[in-house]
């Protein structure tokens, strides 16, 4: 079973204590929404967990591999993966040689031939087949997202970061992001998906963990946390309000 412990996460920058303790466990496929005000640390936390920046202490492991210490590449090879709030592609490939390019970096000893068979498969669920021969930088927005989830997709990863997954997405595209993360989790992978959209996240998430100046105030199903009073305590004066 997937199991990713979170244990006593500092993270300093310079003088600024950014995280400030956060632990916290996932065990097998839950769907759960991390949120928090502006600045609360979301990003920094995301960062530490896909190898990108180091903590200053604390731990992280992942099926019993401690991953808090390993590069991004290696983090992905070990089961985590993340898309990010801009999105990255490589604007002057195709949809379908951006599909295939973290695959083959992983040389996890898919022939080109399973591989172009899984990048088509991809592409069809995630109804982008009509353009696979464009290059990314036509993309729309939303188009460039569904991509990106694509490219996650390859690499079958056993926990899954969505970074602001909706930001910018059409309605139309917003119902396929929709049916990617409910299928997704319904294949047996644990999904973490940071957003300020509330109404998606409460939609979707099973549990939900509040972060707020770095500390984690709040984790467990959504209903109890709209209710804690130290949540609403920390989105009172912040305008994220309105947007739930
Ligand atoms: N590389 C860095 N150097 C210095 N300070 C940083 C760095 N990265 C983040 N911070 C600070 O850490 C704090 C938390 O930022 P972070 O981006 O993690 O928050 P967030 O919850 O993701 O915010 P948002 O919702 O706005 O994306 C902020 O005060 C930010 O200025």
């Amino acid at each position: 079973m997937i199991h990713l412990t979170v244990r006593n996460l500092h993270k300093h920058f310079g003088g600024n204590h950014v995280l400030k303790g956060v632990g916290f466990e996932v065990k097998g496929a839950e769907l759960i929404g991390l949120i928090g005000p502006n600045g609360a640390g979301k990003t920094t936390l995301t960062n530490i967990l896909d190898g990108a920046i180091k903590p200053t202490s604390g731990t992280v492991y992942l099926n019993g591999e401690r991953i808090d210490q390993l590069e991004p590449y290696e983090v992905a090879r070990a089961g985590l993966g993340r898309t990010f709030q801009v999105t990255r592609s490589f604007r002057r490939m195709t949809v379908l040689e951006n599909l295939q390019v973290p695959a083959l970096a992983m040389d996890r000893g898919e022939s080109r031939a399973e591989m172009r068979d899984k990048a088509h498969d991809v592409l069809e669920f995630l109804t982008m087949e009509h353009l696979r021969n464009e290059f990314a930088q036509a993309l729309s927005g939303g188009q460039q997202k569904l991509l990106e989830l694509g490219r996650l997709l390859m690499l079958d990863p056993d926990v899954i970061i969505l970074d602001e997954p909706f930001a910018g997405v059409h309605p139309k595209l917003m119902e396929i992001i929709y049916a990617y993360i409910r299928r997704v989790n319904e294949a047996g992978k644990a999904i973490i998906i940071i957003s300020h959209q509330m109404d998606s996240i409460f939609s979707l998430s099973e549990r939900l963990l509040v972060l707020n100046f770095g500390d984690l105030i709040a984790d467990g199903p959504p209903e109890a946390v709209k209710r804690d009073p130290a949540v609403i305590e920390a989105y009172l004066g912040s305008d994220e309000e309105e947007e739930a």
